[in-house]
């Protein structure tokens, strides 16, 4: 039996057809399974050549960290497949969005990341009865210069991975019309701005009211977002305001220059719709863009409707405080500042007496005597607080000389 199957299979050994289609299918079998494996092969190569790769999983500190800055990121206000989770802000808890599972493609820093949030996926990430499931973020970078991404994690970590980081993130617009990734400015403590008696206090606590008022809003069918119109001459402090409000509310500051002459309206709506979430939305200096409504275009884009359509539209971005500055309030037309696009116009003006006292004591800690007689010698007059500091610079370590020169200070700021 076992001979008679010997002979039949030396037979067919024989036969050419036979063994040629034997060959054949080996053939097909290791060349499907190169195939099958092409893409992983590739790919090995590809990650092991030209990417670094770093995964940080929700049992590390910096996990939060990682994503603060995904939600803070503009990515996260184009992207659409979320995570939502409250999180703590101050004394309340926030919404907070940020992009989800899967993959995500953005820019950092000019260099390409892939960003892959996944949750409950392998052995580390089983769920099990009672654990939490562990959620990771693996981030890649199109580069094999490792500094890339540990130099962002170091960032990240500094700037959201702890309540002591001195300093907050600002959003600019690239020249391509898209929002810059974050750059960062020290805090500014309001204390360091020398308004009118309680201006700056009563701003901040109508931000804070706003951004713990979502529920508020929701409940009356209002479009959660604030705008406040600061105005007065040049050197007054507006800009200074403004980042004190983000540093002491923690928030981003995003600021749009509307003069720039590569915005046009449809740029704008889209960059006011996609504006980094928990930022101060800055335009300066409104009035060298539009003088009024028959001056159509600013720069060369942007026309007057267009600029309170976006604005308009920012309320698809809920959560804003819009915040522009001026030097002159009687150049802009009523349209553009009407209750709805501002709610609150705050005069800053020039600092007189006990303003210009509380400057000087700030910059001559030791010598707070001689605050009265610096403000006798100005003879009431009103003055710019960025004419008063670029004195007390110049008499940095000479009080009695800031004092005895006081006649030099001009009673106006120099014209824009
Ligand atoms: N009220 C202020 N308190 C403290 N520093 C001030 C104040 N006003 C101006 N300064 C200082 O003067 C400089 C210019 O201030 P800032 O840019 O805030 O003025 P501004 O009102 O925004 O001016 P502009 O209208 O020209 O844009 C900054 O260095 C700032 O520190």
């Amino acid at each position: 039996m076992l001979e008679a199957l010997s002979q039949a299979v030396a037979a067919q050994l024989n036969n050419q057809v036979f063994t040629g289609g034997l060959a054949l299918g080996a053939f097909g079998v290791v060349g499907a399974a190169i195939l099958r494996l092409l893409p992983s092969l590739l790919r090995f190569i590809v990650e092991a050549w030209f990417i670094t790769t770093v995964t940080v999983d929700s049992r590390s500190p910096l996990f939060e960290a990682l994503v603060a800055w995904f939600a803070a990121h503009p990515y996260n206000a184009r992207c659409r497949r979320l995570t939502a989770a409250r999180v703590p802000q101050g004394d309340a808890e926030v919404l907070r969005l940020s992009p989800g599972q899967g993959s995500h493609f953005l820019r950092e820093g000019g260099v390409l990341l892939w960003i892959e949030r996944s949750v409950g996926v392998g052995k580390e990430g089983m769920v099990s009865a009672g654990r939490q499931p562990v959620e990771t973020i693996t981030m890649r970078a199109l580069s094999r210069d490792r500094a890339v991404l540990t130099n962002l994690l170091l960032t990240v970590d500094r700037q959201f991975g702890g309540r002591d980081s001195d300093c907050i993130a600002v959003h600019m617009v690239e020249s391509y019309g898209e929002w810059s990734g974050r750059t960062t400015i020290r805090r500014r403590p309001l204390s360091s701005v020398f308004l009118a008696d309680g201006v700056g206090e009563a701003l901040l606590e109508d931000a804070r009211t706003f951004l713990a008022s979502e529920a508020w809003y929701r409940t009356r069918g209002i479009p959660w977002r604030r705008g406040y119109l600061l105005y007065g001459p040049p050197g007054t402090g507006k800009t200074s305001l403004i980042r004190a409000l983000a540093s002491e509310l923690d928030l981003d500051l995003s600021i749009v220059n509307l003069a720039s002459d590569r915005l046009d309206d449809q740029q704008l709506c889209a960059l006011l719709g996609t504006a980094p979430a928990r930022s101060v939305l800055l335009f300066e200096d409104i009035d060298a863009v539009f003088r009024d409504r028959d001056a159509e275009t600013a720069g060369r884009g942007i026309t007057f409707s267009g600029l309170l359509n976006a604005i308009d539209g920012v309320m698809s971005q809920e959560g804003h405080l819009l915040v522009m500055t001026t030097n002159h309030l009687d150049r802009l037309d009523p349209a553009l500042i009407r209750p709805g696009r501002i709610d609150r116009r705050q005069e800053i003006g020039l600092a007189e007496g006990g303003q210009i006292a509380r400057m000087f004591r700030a910059f001559y800690p030791d010598r707070r005597d001689l605050a009265e007689a610096f403000v006798a010698a100005l003879d009431g007059r009103a003055l710019a607080p960025a004419a008063l500091q670029g004195h007390f610079l110049q008499y940095r370590s000479d009080p009695e000389g800031a004092v005895r020169t006081a006649g030099t200070l001009g009673a106006q700021p120099p014209q824009p």
